[in-house]
C-alpha cells in the first residue's frame, strides 16, 4: 500500500514550531495534509546542534508521524538563512536588490540537500510516493535519484517563480533548474509562475512544451502545472465557531469602542508589502480627517528568519513609520495603528478577522496568500467584511471579488479603503459569497487530492487512490 513521504524544511512537532503562528502558510497546509495520510513527514527540526549527526527524531503527534533531524549552525547559517533566505527566497520575489549570491552559500545549500537525502533516504519504501516542498529543497529530488529512489517523486513550489530574465542572473541556475527535472511532476502555485518556469525551459533549455504541460527530458515526461493551494476550510470554520474565536472576537471589538477596523496579519517579511500598506493608511488618514479617529489599524506581525540583515531592517522600518504616524494622529484615548510583533493561534484569528470590517492583504509579491482566504472564510455572511487584495498574491487570479490593488500606489491604496469602508451592505454581501464559494471548493484537501492524483500518474489504480483516500468519483 503507498504511503506519502512528504519532505519540507520546516516540520510542524512541538519541538519545532516556535512562536504560535510563526509558522506560516506552508506547515499550516502540510499539517492538514499529513494528517489525513499515512506516512511520514520529514525534515529539519528547527534545532540547532554543534555537529551534524544525522540521528532521525520519530514522534507520532495529532496522528501525524514526523521525523526530523538537527542542523549544525554553518548548515544554518549558509543553508537556511544564506542561499535559501538570501538567494532565493528574494529573487523568487523579484527583489534582485536584495538577492545576494555568495558562493559560500550555494555550497550550504547543496550540503545540507545532501544531508537531507542521507538520511530520509531508509525511510523511504519501494511503493511509496515522494512528496518534497518549496525552494529549500529544490535538488533534493535529483540527489534521491542518485541513491537509487525509483519511486515517483513530485516538487510543489509555495513561492512564486520569477521570470526568465530576472532568474539568470542566479550563478548555476541552469545547473539548479536542470536538478528539477529529476522529479515526475513540478507544480506550482499559480499559471503564472508556471508559464515563467516553463518560459526557462523553452527559452534556456530549448526543451519543447507539450499541451497538456509535459516536458520531454532524456526521455522522461515531467508534468509541469499550476496547483493552487487553499486553506483547510473544515478546520478553520470549525475554529471559527469555537469559544476561544468568539471571546477573541468580543475581546476585540469591545476594545475599538465603535470604530472601524481594518486587519493585516502577515510574517514580518518584505515581500509582505507592511511599509507600503503603512504609508496608504497614513495617506487616507491625511486625506480624509473626518474619519482619522474613527478607523483603526490591527497589524499583527510575528518577526520571521530575525537573523536576517533584511528582516531586520522592515522590522525598523515598520516601527518608523508606526510611530510616525500614531505621533500623528493618535490622543490620549486612542491610536490608529496598533502594530503587534506576535503570532497568535488561529482561532483567535478566525475572531480577529470577524471583528475586522476590512481585510488588507497587500503583498509586493507573495505565492498564494492563506490570509486572504482565512479573512474571507471567518466572516458573518449576513454582515460580511471587505477583503482588499493585492494583484501581485497569488490568490489574486483566484478571489476575482476582492477589491483588487496595485500595493506600490500609496493613493490606489488608500481610495480603496475608503470604498471598502463605505461599501453597501449588498454588495459586500455579493461579493463575499463568490468569494465565500471559491475558498471552500479549493480548499487544502482539493489540493492535496489533485497534487497526489497528478503524482500517481498513470501508475494510480483504484487499490492505491483508496490507499490515499483519494476521491473515487474525481
Ligand atoms: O519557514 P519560515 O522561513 O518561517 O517561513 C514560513 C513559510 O513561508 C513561505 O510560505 C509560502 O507558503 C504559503 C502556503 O503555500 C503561501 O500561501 C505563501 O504565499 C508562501 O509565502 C514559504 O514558502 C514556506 O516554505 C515557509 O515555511
Ligand atoms: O499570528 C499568526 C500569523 C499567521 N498565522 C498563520 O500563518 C499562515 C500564513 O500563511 P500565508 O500563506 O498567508 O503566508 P506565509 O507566511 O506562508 O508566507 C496563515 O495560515 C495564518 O493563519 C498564524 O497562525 N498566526
Amino acid at each position: 500500500m503507498s504511503r506519502l513521504i512528504v519532505i519540507s524544511n520546516r516540520v510542524s512537532v512541538p519541538k519545532a514550531a516556535g512562536a504560535a503562528g510563526a509558522q506560516g502558510g506552508l506547515a499550516v497546509a502540510l499539517n492538514s495534509a499529513l494528517r489525513e495520510h499515512r506516512g511520514i513527514w520529514f525534515g529539519w527540526s528547527g534545532q540547532e546542534v554543534e555537529e551534524f549527526t544525522g540521528h532521525l527524531d520519530m514522534q507520532r503527534n495529532q496522528g501525524v508521524t514526523t521525523a526530523t533531524i538537527d542542523l549544525e549552525p554553518q548548515d544554518i547559517e549558509e543553508y537556511y538563512n544564506g542561499y535559501a533566505n538570501r538567494t532565493l527566497w528574494p529573487l523568487f520575489h523579484y527583489r534582485i536588490d536584495l538577492t545576494e549570491y555568495d558562493r559560500n552559500f550555494g555550497e550550504g545549500y547543496e550540503r545540507v540537500n545532501a544531508r537531507f537525502a542521507d538520511s530520509v533516504r531508509p525511510l523511504i519504501e519501494p511503493d511509496d510516493l515522494v512528496w518534497v516542498h518549496d525552494y529549500h529543497l529544490l535538488p533534493l529530488g535529483s540527489l534521491l535519484r542518485a541513491k537509487g529512489v525509483k519511486n515517483r517523486m513530485g516538487l510543489f513550489l509555495h513561492t512564486p517563480w520569477p521570470p526568465t530574465r530576472l532568474l539568470v542572473s542566479l550563478p548555476f541556475h541552469e545547473r539548479l533548474v536542470e536538478s528539477m527535472l529529476a522529479y515526475n511532476v513540478i507544480g506550482f502555485q499559480t499559471e503564472e509562475w508556471l508559464n515563467s518556469f516553463l518560459h526557462y525551459l523553452e527559452k534556456e533549455m530549448g526543451l519543447p512544451i507539450g499541451e497538456d504541460g509535459h516536458v520531454e527530458y532524456q526521455g522522461r515526461k515531467i508534468l509541469c502545472k499550476a496547483f493552487p493551494i487553499g486553506i483547510d476550510f473544515k478546520e478553520f470554520t470549525e475554529g471559527a465557531n469555537s469559544d476561544e474565536a468568539k471571546e477573541a472576537h468580543d475581546k476585540l471589538k469591545a476594545s475599538v469602542r465603535g470604530r472601524k477596523m481594518l486587519i493585516g496579519v502577515d510574517r514580518l517579511d518584505y515581500s509582505k508589502g507592511l511599509g507600503e500598506r503603512f504609508e496608504s493608511f497614513g495617506r487616507f488618514l491625511a486625506d480624509n480627517p473626518e474619519q482619522a479617529s474613527q478607523v483603526v489599524l490591527l497589524q499583527i506581525a510575528p518577526p520571521s528568519r530575525g537573523d536576517v540583515a533584511s528582516y531586520q531592517q522592515i522590522r525598523e522600518d515598520l516601527e518608523r513609520k508606526t510611530g510616525h504616524i500614531n505621533g500623528a494622529y493618535a490622543d490620549v484615548a486612542f491610536v490608529p495603528i496598533r502594530y503587534v510583533n506576535r503570532g497568535y493561534p488561529r482561532r483567535q484569528l478566525a475572531g480577529f478577522y470577524r471583528a475586522a470590517e476590512v481585510g488588507l492583504v497587500t503583498p509586493l509579491r507573495d505565492g498564494m496568500n492563506l490570509v486572504a482566504k482565512e479573512y474571507i472564510a471567518a466572516q458573518d455572511p449576513e454582515d460580511p467584511g471587505v477583503l482588499i487584495l493585492s494583484q501581485f498574491a497569488g490568490s489574486a487570479l483566484q478571489l476575482k471579488d476582492a477589491l483588487q490593488v496595485n500595493p506600490h500606489s500609496i493613493e490606489h491604496v488608500s481610495e480603496t479603503i475608503k470604498l471598502a469602508l463605505a461599501m453597501p451592505l449588498e454588495e459586500r454581501r455579493r461579493r463575499h459569497e463568490a468569494l465565500y464559494d471559491s475558498v471552500r471548493d479549493t480548499d487544502v484537501v482539493y489540493w492535496r487530492e489533485e497534487f497526489v492524483r497528478a503524482l500517481f500518474g498513470e501508475e494510480a489504480t483504484p487499490d492505491t487512490r483508496e490507499s490515499l483516500q483519494i476521491d473515487q468519483t474525481a
